[in-house]
């Protein structure tokens, strides 16, 4: 039986992009938003979602990373690394030149990696976001107006779009780390080699106290363990009160992670598991 694959659509989008790069054959089913995708497969409506977690320019997608953490936990089996171009895109029939454009719409991380050509070609333009670029290509290709897309190659194609400036995200490295969630933790099967192996931990500290956080990292240190993500999140709960995401470069282990999270918890931490997965970097 083929398994149903939710992603942030519409067809066009990012999201979907990795989706077809790691899983053919599936049904794939386009969400209008991140929540919406985590809640079908809390839901049992569909088998897997994939929703985009990190970019290299913008950090964090906070959304994702916050509905996971305080509405609906769902574990992250595995992750999907994809480049990403951005590129600015307008109606066919337009023949002016970037002064011309009065409007720019896109998803909010994809207006964030352009900031800098923004800035400097179309400095006067109003910004609208969308809820993902697939939406704002599909938005431009059925307005009169002389506004334009920014997005990715295969949206312009799928909404008759003309790209009319090339690779405008502001530095040249760009990715995006997605993550594959599935409802009972089951593997996903991606037909390419994994680059490696994570695993994601949340740590809330006690109280604020001088060297927290220099004890909680000193449990990986001394078991030679690598991080390679360190971050902290507003716990909602007051100003100060913080929780860390923090990713460990190996697999979860019966040895190591117990030890690390036995340490912490007899320093008054709280430690928790989002997910131990294999890494995928995609080229597309
Ligand atoms: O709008 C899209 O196309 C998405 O898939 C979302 C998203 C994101 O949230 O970061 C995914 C990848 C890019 O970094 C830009 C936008």
């Amino acid at each position: 039986m083929t398994k149903r694959i939710g992603y942030l659509g519409p067809r066009g989008t990012f999201t979907k992009m990795a989706v077809d790069a790691a899983f053919n054959g599936e049904e794939k089913i386009g969400y209008d938003s991140i929540p919406a995708c985590i809640d079908a497969v809390r839901d049992g409506d569909i088998a897997i979602g994939v929703v985009p977690v990190e970019n290299a320019i913008e950090g964090t997608v906070q959304l994702t990373v916050d509905y996971l953490i305080h509405q609906v936990r769902l574990p992250v089996v595995a992750e999907i690394v994809v480049p990403i171009q951005q590129h600015l895109m307008m109606r066919t029939s337009f023949s002016g030149d970037l002064q011309d454009i009065t409007k720019v719409f896109s998803h909010s991380h994809a207006i964030a990696q352009c900031r800098q050509f923004l800035h400097q070609h179309l400095p006067n333009v109003q910004i609208h976001y969308t809820s993902s670029t697939g939406r704002a290509a599909e938005l431009v290709s059925v307005s009169n107006e002389t506004i334009a897309a920014i997005g990715n190659r295969i949206a312009a194609k799928i909404y008759g779009l003309e790209i009319i400036r090339e690779n405008i995200h502001d530095f040249a490295n760009n990715h995006t780390r997605f993550a594959v969630l599935t409802k009972d933790g089951s593997p996903v099967n991606i037909h390419q080699e994994p680059s490696g192996e994570k695993t994601s931990l949340l740590v809330t500290l006690p109280q604020d106290y001088a060297g927290a956080l220099h004890q909680v990292l000193s449990a990986f240190a001394w078991r030679k363990m690598n991080l390679s993500k360190i971050e902290s999140r507003p716990m909602k709960t007051g100003l100060g009160n913080y929780f860390f995401i923090i990713d460990v470069d190996q697999p979860y282990d019966d040895i190591l992670f117990p030890g690390v999270k036995a340490e912490l918890e007899r320093l008054g931490c709280k430690l928790t598991i989002l997910g131990s997965y294999p890494v995928y970097h995609i080229t597309i």
